[in-house]
C-alpha cells in the first residue's frame, strides 16, 4: 500500500520541482527570506507529486497495457485514491498560498489547470503535449519569482522560456522510450507521428535553445557547463534509440536538470541544494526506475 504511494511519487525525480521553485524565487535582485524559498520549494513539490497521482489516473488505460505493473493497473492502488490525493494535493498547495500570496496562487491555479490539461488532454496529442509539459515548468519557475519580487524581472522570462524548451525535450526524450506502447494504446505522441530522428532533431535543438539562453542568466555558470555535460552526454546517448537507450538518456536528464536548476541559484545555496537534491534521485532511480517503466523490470 506504502510501496504504492512511493513508487507514484517517482522518488527519483521528486527534487527536481522544488530547486525550479527556489531558482524562481532567488532570481535578482534577492536575497529572498528562507520562508519564501521553503514555500517555493514546499509548492513546487507537492504540485508534482499531485501531478503524478493525476497523471496516473488519466494514464491507466494505457498503462493497463503497456505498464500492467504499476500500482493503478497492478491493484495496488485504485483510481479513485489516485484522483482524490492527486485532487486533495493540488487544493492543499493552492490554499496554502491564497494565504500567503493571492497573486502567486492565481499562478499556481494556472499552473495546476496546464498540469492537468497535459494529463488528461494534451499527453496523448503529440507536441502540443511536450510543451503543455514544459509550460507548467516555467509557470512553477515564475509562481517563484513571483513570490519574492512584486513584479518579476526580465530574466524571469528568460529563464521561464529556458525551463519550457527544456522540460519540453527532456519529455520529448521520455517518449521515445515507449513508442510502441504508446502506438497500441492510441497516444499520437511526437514520435509515433513523425518517427524517432525527426524527435531526436528537435529534441537537440529544444536543449541548446535552453541551455543558451540560461547562460545569459545563470548566477553559477560552472554548474551550468557541468549540467551542459550531462546533456550532450544525454543526446549522445540517442545516436542510436531503443527503448532501453531511451531511459538511459532520460535518466541522465533526470540528474542534469538538477543541476541545470541548481545553476539558477547563489553558488553557495546552489551547491548545497544540489548535494541534497542528488542523494534520493541518485539513490533510488537506478533501483526503481526500470521496474516501474518496464514491465519485465530492464530493457535492452
Ligand atoms: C505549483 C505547481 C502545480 C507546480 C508543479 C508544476 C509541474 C512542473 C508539474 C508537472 C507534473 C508532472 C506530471 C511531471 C512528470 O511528467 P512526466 O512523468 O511526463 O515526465 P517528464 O519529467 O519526463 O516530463
Amino acid at each position: 500500500m506504502l510501496s504504492a504511494h512511493v513508487q507514484t511519487w517517482r522518488p527519483y525525480t521528486l527534487a527536481y520541482p522544488g530547486l525550479v521553485g527556489m531558482a524562481g524565487a532567488a532570481l535578482p535582485p534577492g536575497p529572498p527570506a528562507w520562508w519564501q524559498l521553503a514555500l517555493a520549494w514546499a509548492a513546487a513539490t507537492l504540485g508534482w507529486v499531485s501531478g503524478h497521482y493525476l497523471g496516473d489516473y488519466f494514464d491507466r488505460d494505457l498503462d493497463a497495457l503497456s505498464k500492467p505493473q504499476r500500482p493503478i493497473p497492478s491493484g495496488r492502488l485504485s483510481a479513485r485514491t489516485a484522483l482524490v490525493t492527486g485532487i486533495g494535493l493540488a487544493v492543499a498547495v493552492l490554499a496554502t498560498l491564497v494565504a500567503v500570496n493571492w497573486r502567486v496562487s492565481l499562478l499556481a491555479l494556472a499552473t495546476v489547470a496546464v498540469m492537468i490539461a497535459y494529463s488528461a488532454f494534451f499527453k496523448s496529442r503529440g507536441l502540443s503535449g511536450n510543451l503543455a509539459r514544459g509550460t507548467a515548468t516555467a509557470l512553477a519557475l515564475t509562481c517563484g519569482a513571483l513570490l519574492t519580487h512584486p513584479v518579476p524581472p526580465v530574466v524571469t522570462a528568460v529563464a521561464a522560456v529556458a525551463f519550457l524548451c527544456h522540460d519540453t525535450a527532456s519529455n520529448l526524450v521520455g517518449t521515445l522510450r515507449d513508442i510502441d506502447g504508446d502506438e497500441r494504446g492510441g497516444y499520437r505522441t511526437f514520435p509515433v507521428r513523425h518517427g524517432v530522428p525527426a524527435t531526436v532533431r528537435l529534441v537537440v535543438v529544444l536543449y541548446a535553445v535552453a541551455v543558451g539562453a540560461l547562460f545569459t542568466v545563470a548566477a553559477f555558470a560552472v554548474l551550468l557547463f557541468a549540467a551542459a555535460a550531462l546533456g550532450i552526454g544525454a543526446l549522445w546517448t540517442l545516436r542510436t534509440v531503443t527503448p532501453g537507450r531511451a531511459l538511459r538518456a532520460h535518466e541522465i536528464l533526470v540528474v542534469e536538470r538538477l543541476v541545470l536548476a541548481a545553476a539558477l541559484l547563489p553558488p553557495v545555496l546552489g551547491m548545497a541544494a544540489l548535494a541534497v537534491a542528488l542523494v534520493p534521485t541518485l539513490a533510488t532511480q537506478h533501483r526503481l526506475r526500470a521496474r516501474y517503466e518496464f514491465p519485465e523490470g530492464h530493457h535492452v
